[in-house]
C-alpha cells in the first residue's frame, strides 16, 4: 500500500542523506537559525535555476557570473563562517592582479615588452635577452601620456580572465598555455627577496579576511634575488616562507599557522627528481616547524606520471610524506589517470583533485580505507578546462558517499577570485545536492583541520580554536544582517 511504500521512501532518503559528507552532524538549537537562513538563500538560487535552467549561472563559464558571486547571500554567509585551512594553494597564483599591479609601483622594476612580458627589479638594466628594450616601468608612466592604457595592458598579463573564455580557450591546451605564461610573467616580480617575504605576509592576511585559520602552501621555491642580481638557493626560499609566517602569527595571535609543500614541476628527468628529494630532505631537517611534505606539479597529461619516477618516490617514502596531485585529467585510462594508483600506493596522506577518482571503484575504497584526504578545488576545474557545467564535477560523488573532501582554491589569483570564499560558494550551491546544508559545510571546514599536516598536539588545539570561532559564529549571527 501507499502510506507503506512513502515510510520505506523516506528512509531510503534519509539514509542516504545520512551516508553524505556531515550528514550525521546534529545542528544546535543556534545553528539551527543559522541553517534556516542560508538554506532559504540556497534554495532561492537553485530553485530559480531549476525553472530557469539558461539562468542557473554555474553550469556556465566561471568568467560569466564571477562578478554577481558578491552580492549572492549564500555567499556573504559562506565568507563571514570560519572555515578551517586552506590545503591546496600555489605559491604565486593565490593573490590576483590588483596585487600585482601595486607591485608595478615600486621603484627599481624593469619591463620589456615582446612577444610576451617581462619584468625585473634590478639596480641596472637587467642583462636578460629580450626582444625589446628594457625601461624603467616607473619612467615609462612619466613619459607614456596614457597610464589607465598603460596600466590596463600590463594588468591583461596578470589573469587568466577574459569576456570570450569560450573562444580564447577552446581547450586545456590554451588554458594551460595562458595559465603557465602568468607564473613566467610574474615569477621575476615576487621573486625579488624583499617582495616575496612581504607578499605571503599578505596571502596569509587575505586567507585570514576570509575566516581561514591555516595555509598549507606548495612551492617550486624558486630562487629569490636581490637588486644587484645576487640570487639565493631554494633553501632561502624556504626560510623567507618561515620568517613572513612567524610575523603573521606574531601580529595575529589567532591565526594558527602555515607550513609548506615542496611540489617543484613534474617535466622532469629521474635526476632531477632524486635532488628535490634531496632538498625535500633537507627543508625537513633544516626547517620543520612549517614543512609538510612533497608534491609534483603541471599540467598532469604533458606528464611526466608518477610511475616514471618510481624508484626515487619509492626510496624517500618512508622520510618524505607526499601529497600528490593525481587525476587531474579527463583522460580516463590514460597515464595521467593511473597517477592515482600510484600517489595512493605510494601512501600519499592527500590527493591533489583527484578529480578521474570515481572512474575507479577499488581506489575510492582504498581513499576509505587509509583516509586519505581529497583537496578539490572546483573553479580552477573549470577555468582550466576540465568540466563546464559544475553539476558534473565530479564533487558531489565524493561528497554524496562522505568521502574525506577538503574544499580548497588553486590559483585565485589568476582568475581573479577570493582566497577561498567563491570556490565554497560554488562547491555549495552548483554542486553539492541541494538539500545539503550547514553540516556538510561544518564538516568540510572540520575536514580541513583534520585532514592537515599539524601534528597531533598543534592539531588538537587548531580543532578547538576553530570550534570558538565558530560558535562566536553562530553565537552572533543575524539573519536579517545580509
Ligand atoms: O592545478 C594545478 N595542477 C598542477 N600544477 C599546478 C596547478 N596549479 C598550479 N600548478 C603549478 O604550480 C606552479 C606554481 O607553484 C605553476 O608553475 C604550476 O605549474
Ligand atoms: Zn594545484
Amino acid at each position: 500500500d501507499l502510506s507503506e511504500y512513502k515510510s520505506k521512501r523516506d528512509k531510503l532518503i534519509q539514509d542516504e542523506y545520512r551516508l553524505t559528507l556531515g550528514g550525521n552532524i546534529n545542528l544546535t538549537e543556534k545553528e539551527t537559525i543559522v541553517n534556516n537562513c542560508i538554506m532559504k538563500y540556497k534554495f532561492l538560487e537553485v530553485d530559480y535555476g531549476f525553472t530557469n535552467p539558461k539562468y542557473f549561472n554555474f553550469s556556465h563559464h566561471y568568467f560569466s557570473y564571477k562578478e554577481k558571486i558578491r552580492y549572492s547571500k549564500v555567499y556573504q554567509i559562506i565568507k563571514d563562517m570560519p572555515k578551517g585551512a586552506a590545503l591546496h594553494v600555489h605559491d604565486m597564483g593565490i593573490l590576483g592582479p590588483d596585487y600585482l599591479m601595486n607591485i608595478t609601483y615600486m621603484d627599481n622594476l624593469y619591463v620589456c615588452f615582446d612577444r610576451n612580458v617581462n619584468l625585473k627589479f634590478s639596480n641596472k638594466p637587467p642583462n636578460i635577452p629580450c626582444d625589446g628594450e628594457w625601461q624603467l616601468v616607473s619612467k615609462i608612466r612619466d613619459t607614456c601620456g596614457n597610464i589607465t592604457k598603460f596600466d590596463a595592458k600590463l594588468r591583461k598579463h596578470f589573469s587568466l580572465v577574459v569576456e570570450n573564455p569560450d573562444i580564447v580557450y577552446p581547450s586545456i591546451t590554451e588554458s594551460w598555455n595562458t595559465f603557465m605564461n602568468y607564473f613566467v610573467t610574474v615569477a621575476p616580480m615576487l621573486t625579488y627577496r624583499p617582495i616575496w617575504e612581504q607578499y605571503f605576509y599578505d596571502v596569509l592576511y587575505k586567507f585570514r579576511e576570509n575566516n581561514i585559520m591555516y595555509v598549507e602552501v606548495r612551492s617550486i621555491l624558486p630562487k629569490l634575488y636581490e637588486l644587484d642580481g645576487t640570487e639565493y638557493d631554494p633553501l632561502i626560499t624556504a626560510k623567507a616562507y618561515r620568517k613572513a609566517i612567524t610575523r603573521f602569527t606574531k601580529d595575529y595571535p589567532d591565526f594558527v599557522g602555515a607550513k609548506l609543500i615542496y611540489a617543484p614541476s613534474r617535466q622532469v628527468d629521474n635526476v632531477t627528481v632524486e635532488e628535490y628529494l634531496k632538498l625535500a630532505k633537507i627543508l625537513k631537517k633544516d626547517v620543520p616547524e612549517i614543512f609538510a611534505g612533497f608534491d609534483l606539479v603541471g599540467q598532469e597529461d604533458l606528464g611526466s606520471p608518477l610511475i616514471e619516477f618510481l624508484p626515487q618516490l619509492v626510496a624517500a617514502r618512508d622520510e618524505i610524506n607526499y601529497f600528490f596531485h593525481a587525476g587531474e585529467t579527463d583522460w580516463y585510462g590514460t597515464s595521467t589517470d593511473d597517477n592515482l594508483f600510484d600517489a595512493i600506493l605510494l601512501g600519499a596522506k592527500r590527493l591533489g583533485h583527484a578529480y578521474a577518482l570515481p572512474k575507479h571503484p577499488l581506489l575510492m575504497k582504498e581513499v576509505i580505507n587509509n583516509d586519505i584526504g581529497l583537496e578539490v578545488n572546483v573553479i580552477s576545474n573549470t577555468v582550466l578546462s576540465l568540466v563546464r557545467d559544475v553539476r558534473n564535477h565530479p564533487l558531489n560523488i565524493f561528497l554524496a558517499h562522505g568521502l574525506p573532501v577538503v574544499l580548497s582554491s588553486d590559483d585565485p589569483g589568476a582568475w581573479e577570485a577570493d582566497p577561498i570564499s567563491e570556490d565554497y560558494y560554488v562547491a555549495f550551491v552548483g554542486v553539492a545536492s541541494r538539500v545539503s546544508d550547514l553540516r556538510m559545510l561544518k564538516a568540510l571546514a572540520m575536514n580541513s583541520l583534520k585532514y592537515s599536516a599539524l601534528d597531533g598536539n598543534n592539531k588538537a588545539n587548531a580543532i578547538k580554536k576553530f570550534t570558538v570561532s565558530w560558535n562566536d559564529f553562530v553565537e552572533k549571527f543575524n539573519c536579517a544582517s545580509y
